[in-house]
């Protein structure tokens, strides 16, 4: 286990720009509210935007009081860590790539997370090293898949389902995002990025759709503020599928049969 942590949740894509960082900021938030201690990890290397979805001053860096280990910062209630606070975000992108599984193991075993009942991690898209290297050193209770529900990210998404599969992660589900959109003008709804996505998908692999977030200035305003919806309108209806998918995963966790977060070993 890792230091700190009971439950450790990977927030994943296949494909970049669906919202994972959106909806990996608002579920620790919702999660929050359920009274759980929550920390997230940004290990998206090659964009960690965390620490600004939770307005963490860009020069803001752990603390470290004995040189080894590192206090994660404290947001919104959420204990936070980044790649961002180690990793030069003007180092080129070529170089991050191989420093990225050291960075990510240095983060997860060197913060000092304090008695948290979730992690989230922020994980990069795609299926590289970084889910490697997480899969091969910590246990994950589950993984929380987002896509739209546009069929080039829905391809990418499967990928992600069926790298979880082998490596023996329980997938908790799907969350569809950017599902629909409603003109604030006219009130008329279109589902911009195709319809019933997330659905099929779910179904396809035996898991469920978590839940369905609308295409909304407003999520994307507030998020480049450092107020995740979730905190700046907890009584709106998006608030309410944040929550709603904060249960399940807390379900499916906690009523997970033992065997099933059992990790495999790569016999490293
Ligand atoms: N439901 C939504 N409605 C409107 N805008 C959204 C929604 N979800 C995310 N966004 C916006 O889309 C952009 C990409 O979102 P985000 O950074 O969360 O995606 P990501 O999948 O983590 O991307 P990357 O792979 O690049 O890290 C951001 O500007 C975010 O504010």
């Amino acid at each position: 286990m890792t230091n700190g942590v009971k439950h450790i949740i990977a927030v994943s894509s296949g494909k970049g720009g669906v919202g994972k960082s959106t909806v990996t900021a608002n579920l620790a938030l919702a999660m929050a509210a359920l009274g759980q201690r929550v920390g997230v990890l940004d290990a998206d290397i090659y964009g960690p935007s965390q620490a600004q979805m939770f307005a963490v001053p860009e020069t803001s860096k752990p603390r470290s009081d004995d040189g080894q280990t590192f206090d994660p910062l404290q947001a919104h209630g959420i204990q936070l860590m980044s790649m961002a606070f180690l990793v030069d975000q003007k180092t080129p992108m070529i170089w991050r790539g191989p420093m990225a599984s050291g960075a990510f193991q240095q983060l997860l075993n060197q913060t000092r997370w304090d008695n948290l009942d979730y992690l989230f991690i922020d994980m990069p898209p795609g299926t590289g090293d970084i889910q490697l290297t997480m899969a091969q050193k910590v246990k994950v209770s589950g993984a929380v898949i987002v896509t739209t529900p546009q069929d080039i990210a829905l391809l990418d998404a499967k990928r992600g389902i069926e790298m979880f599969r082998q490596v023996k992660i329980p997938v908790l589900g799907v969350v569809e995002n950017m599902s629909l959109h409603t003109c604030s003008q006219c009130g008329h709804s279109e589902p911009i990025f195709g319809e019933g996505g997330g659905e099929r998908i779910a179904q396809e692999y035996q898991t469920e759709l978590l839940g369905q977030l609308p295409l909304s200035l407003h999520i994307r305003q507030q998020m480049d503020q450092g107020h995740p919806v979730v905190l700046s309108e907890p009584q709106g209806q998006v608030a309410a599928v944040f929550a709603a998918i904060a249960q399940q995963v807390r379900d499916k966790v906690e009523n997970a049969p033992e065997e099933e977060t059992v990790q495999i070993s790569f016999g490293d």
